[in-house]
């Protein structure tokens, strides 16, 4: 079955679901087969604006014109959602909330649901989202490749089992906000030595695309690339001891075991 020949309805039409829906049009989506429910009126109304779609507070409507239903609300929201959601069909839920499972969808969805969970990440609103879906019990390997379609119109899409969609929620569902306060930090620096914030802020995130670039393109492991940096008695290797010394690699390391346990304890509330 072909993406373009599906009606997508979103529950929720907040940043994520914008984001979404944004790489979904770019990618020959018609706008006709895309759907929103948001309960916030100034959020229905700036979707509609932004991307011309049909976005209602009757969640009920959404669920009727959709093949495909994206589950776009907090997971604290989900129950509320689909209780205003009438009656839910046959059709794909695909759920993007941090924590909540497969089966604990699948209760509240119905026994039998075709449920696929995924976890993108913000930088869909640029189209470079790296996102990892699992399938629930009785989704079907098309309903896999249904969602690996959506998700790929907003970056890379990858299948991971389903217990470890914790873990990539809290490497890169999470991971952006790890980087954001990098990159501000950094030209800070570069503000401290003189650069000009502009100038400062720009070096500092096309520092962070070109390294990024490096490990995917390479195929390099990241501490060869780093060792290229590090000219001996230089200035990189002063800035790696400095890094060292704050104990950096734990803190990244500690951020994205803690927020996979978040994703956990979520997972187990519901
Ligand atoms: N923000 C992020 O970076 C990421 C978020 N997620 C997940 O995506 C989901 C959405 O997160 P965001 O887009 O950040 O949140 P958001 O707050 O921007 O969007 C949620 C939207 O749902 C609407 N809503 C709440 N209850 C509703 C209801 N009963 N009916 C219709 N609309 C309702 C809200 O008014 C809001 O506009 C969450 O479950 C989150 O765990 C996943 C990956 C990354
Ligand atoms: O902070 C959160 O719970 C969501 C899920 C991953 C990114 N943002």
């Amino acid at each position: 079955m072909k993406l373009n020949e599906q009606k997508i309805g979103f529950l929720g039409a907040g940043k994520m679901a914008s984001a979404i829906i944004r790489g979904l049009l770019k990618s020959g989506i018609p706008k006709e087969n895309i759907f929103a429910g948001e309960k916030y009126e100034p959020s229905a109304e700036i979707a509609r604006k932004d991307f011309g779609i049909f976005v209602t507070a009757d969640n009920a409507d959404v669920v009727n014109r959709a093949d495909i239903l994206i589950i776009a609300v907090k997971p604290k929201d989900i129950a509320a959602a689909l209780s205003t959601a009438g009656s839910l069909g046959k059709k794909l839920f695909i759920s993007i909330a941090a924590g909540v499972t497969t089966a604990s969808l699948e209760e509240m969805v119905g026994k039998e649901a075709r449920v696929v969970r995924v976890m993108p990440n913000i930088c869909a609103t640029v189209l470079e989202s790296a996102t990892g879906i699992c399938p629930g019990k009785n989704a079907t390997k098309e309903d896999v490749d249904l969602a690996k379609a959506v998700f790929s119109t907003v970056g890379v899409a990858m299948e991971v089992p389903e217990d470890l969609l914790d873990a990539v929620t809290g490497l890169s569902g999470s991971g952006p906000a790890y980087i954001f306060p990098i990159i501000e930090a950094m030209a800070d620096g570069g503000v401290y030595e003189g650069l000009d914030r502009k100038t400062a802020m720009i070096l500092a995130a096309q520092t962070v695309i070109g390294a990024a670039r490096m490990v995917i393109e390479t195929g390099d492991h990241p501490a060869e690339l780093k060792d290229m940096v590090c000219s001996p008695a230089g200035t990189t290797i002063v800035g790696i001891q400095t890094l060292e010394e704050y104990k950096i690699r734990a803190a990244f390391m500690n951020a994205v075991i803690n927020g996979a346990e978040k994703s956990k304890e979520i997972g187990k509330k519901k």
